[in-house]
C-alpha cells in the first residue's frame, strides 16, 4: 500500500477536512441497569429506553459503557489483531478471501468505487453461515461459509469465537431496548436472529497514510445490517454525519466504550422512525489505526419491511420488502470491484 494508486484518491467534495468537528453531542449510554440482568420490569428501565430512543432519533449513533463485554477479552483480540496485521502480505495472504470462502483477508474493498485505505480479516459469527449462492431471486441455491483457521497468531480463531459470544450477548439486549424504545415487545427482533444469523467480525487495520487528505480509510457508507458494535483504539478516525446540520463530527475514543449504530434493517423495520446514518473513516499521516466492529446481520432468509406494528393508513409502509441475503450478497459482489453503478442501497426498495 505504500505509493499512491489513483483508485484510492477521493472526489474533492469527499475529501476529509483534516481538523474536523468533535463529537461532545454524540451521547454516552449507561447499560448498567440491564447489563447481567433480564429485562423483566421495563417500567424500571424507561429512562434507559427513552436515552436510546433519543440517540437513535438525532443520531443513529450512541456509545455505551457498562456493557458487559470483559475489557480483558477486548484486549486479547486487539492484541492478536495487531499481531495477525504486523506478518508480511505474502502470510496474511495464505488465508485470503476467495471466490468460495468470502471471511478471510483482503485488502482491495472499495467503498462507493474509491479503494478503502485498509486491510481487514472477517470471521463469520455462526460456522457454518448460510447464505444465497447469488444475489439472483429465481435461485435458490444456499452455500455455506466457514472460517480460515490461521496458524499464526497461536488461538487467533479461539480468541475471536470467545469475543464474538459476549458482543453478541450485549447485540441482543441493545435490540430489546430498541424494540421497547419503537413501543414493542422486548423481544420482537430476536427471531430473526436466533436461528442462522449471519453476523460477522471484522478486524480493521488502517496503516498510516502519506496522504490524509486524499484518501479515506473506508468511505462514506450507511452499514446494511440491523446494528453495528464497533471497538476503536485510540487513534481517532471515525466520523458521523450529524443529521440536524450535515456536518461531519468525530467520534472521539472512550476507553472501554463501544460505539453502536443503527443499520438499514432497523431503519426499514421502524418504517423511517430511525435512520441508519453516513460515516466514514479518516486515516492518519502518523499513526496506524485499528477497529473492531461486529455486523448484527439476521438470517439469510429475513424478509425485512417494515413492521406491521408501526404501520397503519395514515403512516404506510415506505419499502417494499427484501431478502436480506440477496441483499447482503448483491452488495458484497460490488464492494470488491470498481464500478460505474452505486451499489444496492435499502433507497432502490423505496416506495415513491
Ligand atoms: O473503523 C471504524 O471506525 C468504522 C469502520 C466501519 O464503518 C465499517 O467497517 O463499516
Ligand atoms: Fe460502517
Amino acid at each position: 500500500m505504500g505509493e499512491v494508486d489513483p483508485a484510492f484518491i477521493q472526489e474533492l467534495e469527499h475529501r476529509p477536512e483534516l481538523y474536523p468537528i468533535e463529537s461532545e453531542g454524540i451521547p454516552v449510554i449507561d447499560l448498567s441497569p440491564i447489563i447481567h440482568k433480564t429485562i423483566e420490569d421495563p417500567s424500571a428501565i424507561e429512562g434507559l429506553v427513552k436515552e436510546i430512543g433519543s440517540a437513535c432519533k438525532e443520531w443513529g449513533f450512541f456509545q455505551v459503557i457498562n456493557h458487559g463485554v470483559p475489557l480483558s477479552l477486548r484486549q486479547k483480540l486487539e492484541e492478536v489483531s495487531r499481531m495477525f496485521f504486523a506478518q508480511s502480505l505474502e502470510d496474511k495472504r495464505k488465508v485470503s478471501r476467495n471466490e468460495t470462502s468470502a471471511t478471510g483477508y483482503y485488502d482491495t474493498e472499495h467503498t462507493k468505487n474509491v479503494r478503502d485505505w485498509k486491510e481487514v480479516f472477517d470471521f463469520v459469527a455462526k460456522e457454518p453461515t448460510f447464505l444465497p449462492v447469488n444475489s439472483d431471486e429465481h435461485d435458490e441455491q444456499v452455500t455455506q461459509w466457514t472460517n480460515p483457521s490461521p496458524q499464526y497468531p497461536p488461538n487467533f480463531s479461539v480468541i475471536i469465537q470467545e469475543y464474538i459470544e459476549e458482543v453478541e450477548k450485549l447485540a441482543y439486549k441493545l435490540l430489546e431496548l430498541i424494540a421497547l424504545s419503537l413501543g414493542l415487545e422486548a423481544k420482537r427482533f430476536e427471531e430473526f436472529f436466533i436461528k442462522d444469523q449471519t453476523s460477522f467480525i471484522r478486524l480493521n487495520h488502517y496503516p498510516s497514510c502519506p496522504y490524509p487528505h486524499l484518501a479515506l480509510g473506508v468511505g462514506r457508507h450507511k452499514d446494511p445490517g440491523a446494528l453495528t458494535i464497533l471497538a476503536q483504539d485510540e487513534v481517532e478516525g471515525l466520523e458521523v454525519k450529524h443529521k440536524a446540520d450535515q456536518k461531519w463530527i468525530r467520534v472521539k475514543p472512550t476507553q472501554d466504550a463501544y460505539i453502536i449504530n443503527v443499520g438499514d434493517i432497523i431503519q426499514v423495520w421502524s418504517n423511517d422512525v430511525y435512520e441508519s446514518v453516513e460515516h466514514r473513516v479518516m486515516v492518519n499521516s502518523e499513526k496506524e489505526r485499528f477497529s473492531i466492529p461486529f455486523f448484527f446481520f439476521p438470517a439469510h432468509d429475513s424478509e425485512i419491511k417494515p413492521l406491521e406494528e408501526l404501520i397503519n393508513e395514515q403512516n404506510l409502509a415506505k419499502y417494499r420488502p427484501y431478502k436480506w441475503g440477496k441483499f447482503l450478497i448483491h452488495r458484497r459482489d460490488t464492494n470488491f470491484q470498481k464500478l460505474n453503478v452505486e451499489n444496492l442501497q435499502i433507497y432502490h426498495y423505496k416506495i415513491a
